[in-house]
Order: C-alpha cells, then sequence, then structure tokens
C-alpha cells in the first residue's frame, strides 16, 4: 500500500492502489495510485479518451476494475466485483453528478430530489421534502420545484441534479464533465454551486476541462495521459511549471485559446 503523508494521520476517503482496468483488449487504466483526503478536492484532467471518466466510474462501482486495491470511506470494491454489500455501500455515499445530468423526467424537480432519500435511506416525506427545499434554496431554484426536467434549462437541469445528490449526505461528490453539456451562458451557475460547496469542506473528485475553474478549486490536480497519472500536484505547480512533456503539450493545447 503506498504512504500517503497527504493524509496526515486521517484515514483517507478514497484509496487506489495499482488498479488497472481493461474494455477487452483496450488497457485503460494502468496502475492507478490515488489517496483523497476529507475535504480534498481533486481535478483531474486529461486528454480525450485518457480513461479520466472511467476512473471515476470506479469508484463508485460503475465500472468495475480487474486488478488492484481500491477503498472507499473504509469499504474494498474488489476486482471483477459485481454487486456486494460494499458496493451498496458505496453507492449511498458517493454522490456523482453525470454530464447528462440523468434526471428522472416524469418526476418534478422535488420529487427528484426526494426520492433516494425516502426509499434508500427511508426518510419519511416530510424530512426528505424539508432537506430537498433546503438544497433547492441553496442551488437557487427553489422556484422550480414543482416543474419537470424538461420544463428547465440545461443550468437549472444540472444544479436540480446537484442538490439530488446532496440529499443523500454523500461523504464524497464524483463530478464527470458536469458543464461539457451545457450551453457557455450556464457553465457559471452550476460552477458557482460547485465553487460553494468546495468552500463548505465536501470531498470532491471532479473530471473537468474547465482549467480556470480547475486552477481556482483544485486541492490537487491530476494528469492522466493513456490511462496513467504522468503527474500530480497544487493547480499552480501543475498549470505554470508542468514537469511532465505530455502535461506541457496538453496545456499548450488546451489553454491556447
Ligand atoms: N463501455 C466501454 N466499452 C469500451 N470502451 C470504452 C467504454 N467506455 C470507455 N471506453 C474507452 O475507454 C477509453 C477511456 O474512456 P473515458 O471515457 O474514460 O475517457 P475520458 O478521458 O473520460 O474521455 P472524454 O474526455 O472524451 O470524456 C476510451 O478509449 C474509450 O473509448
Amino acid at each position: 500500500m503506498k504512504d500517503d503523508k497527504s493524509t496526515s494521520g486521517v484515514d483517507p476517503i478514497v484509496r487506489m492502489d495499482k488498479v488497472n482496468k481493461h474494455f477487452g483488449s483496450l488497457h485503460v487504466l494502468k496502475d492507478i495510485e490515488m489517496t483523497v483526503s476529507p475535504g480534498e478536492v481533486v481535478v483531474i484532467i486529461g486528454a480525450s479518451g485518457s480513461g479520466k471518466s472511467t476512473l471515476i466510474r470506479c469508484i463508485n462501482g460503475l465500472e468495475e476494475f480487474q486488478q488492484g486495491y481500491l477503498e472507499v470511506d473504509g469499504s474494498q470494491l474488489v476486482p471483477h466485483g459485481k454487486a456486494s454489500a460494499a458496493l451498496q455501500k458505496i453507492r449511498t455515499e458517493v454522490g456523482m453528478v453525470f454530464q447528462q445530468f440523468n434526471l428522472f423526467p416524469h418526476l418534478s424537480v422535488l420529487d427528484n430530489v426526494t426520492l433516494a432519500p425516502m426509499k434508500v435511506r427511508g426518510w419519511s416525506r416530510d424530512d426528505a421534502t424539508e432537506t430537498a427545499e433546503r438544497l433547492l434554496e441553496r442551488v437557487g431554484i427553489s422556484d422550480q420545484a414543482a416543474k419537470h426536467p424538461g420544463q428547465l434549462s440545461g443550468g437549472q437541469q444540472q444544479r436540480v441534479a446537484l442538490a439530488r445528490a446532496l440529499a443523500m449526505e454523500p461523504r464524497l461528490m464524483l463530478f464527470d464533465e458536469p458543464t461539457s453539456a451545457l450551453d457557455p451562458e450556464m457553465i457559471g451557475e452550476v460552477l458557482d454551486a460547485m465553487r460553494e460547496l468546495a468552500r463548505e469542506g465536501m470531498t470532491m473528485i471532479i473530471v473537468t476541462h474547465e482549467m480556470g475553474f480547475a486552477r481556482e478549486v483544485a486541492d490537487r490536480v491530476i494528469f492522466i495521459h493513456k490511462g496513467e497519472i504522468t503527474e500530480e500536484g497544487p493547480p499552480e505547480k501543475v498549470f505554470d511549471s508542468p514537469q511532465n512533456e505530455r502535461t506541457q503539450s496538453f496545456l499548450s493545447r488546451v489553454l491556447k485559446h
């Protein structure tokens, strides 16, 4: 096991040691070693197809991996793991926001947010509604609670998705390119909500192409190239003086505009 001093005595929320993942003959994740401490905001960057989404999807068991050690908040996901008690626990403790919102189209905004706490956590409707209303207020869309997702803008839908994930009181939030499907004028409102969450101390792992945002919110930036972590460090270091030539050429491409 990797000895990671960033945990400084506190148990990490995520511990990955030599995790390998294949899609058939494609070796998508190669010996991934990553430790995330409570309260840390880690941003994962890299070219399209480098394995960023696959990496975070392994963390909540949406993708299985073939080799290595993966532990989330004390529960271990095993290679080739299918349904297990650990997986169930991890799914309830880890919130995820996807590129495509993935809201239930036939439910109101409020019902989208109350559903999982009632079904999974066994909360009463009153308790779930109270929490949902507070969260919708917090992401600035309390006036949309009775609408259906299709009646909202992309930015509003993504904020509902964030409220829905937070309603489960997650220990860790994963974001998979949460602004990539949004019109440019709506990106800011979603990033603002994420910024706020980071300020409040939520542990977050974020895959994004928003480099300005990454620099601003990340405690640590991880660069992935063809399934390997080739560089990581504080944002100032990775963005201003990248050591690896792959990072240098990626950043010079994406920061050109
Ligand atoms: N379900 C799947 N079956 C087969 N190959 C897959 C599957 N999902 C992803 N891949 C492949 O795995 C590689 C990594 O994909 P992944 O989506 O993790 O990359 P990414 O870095 O998130 O890319 P992007 O920035 O474009 O979203 C790619 O080559 C992709 O085509």
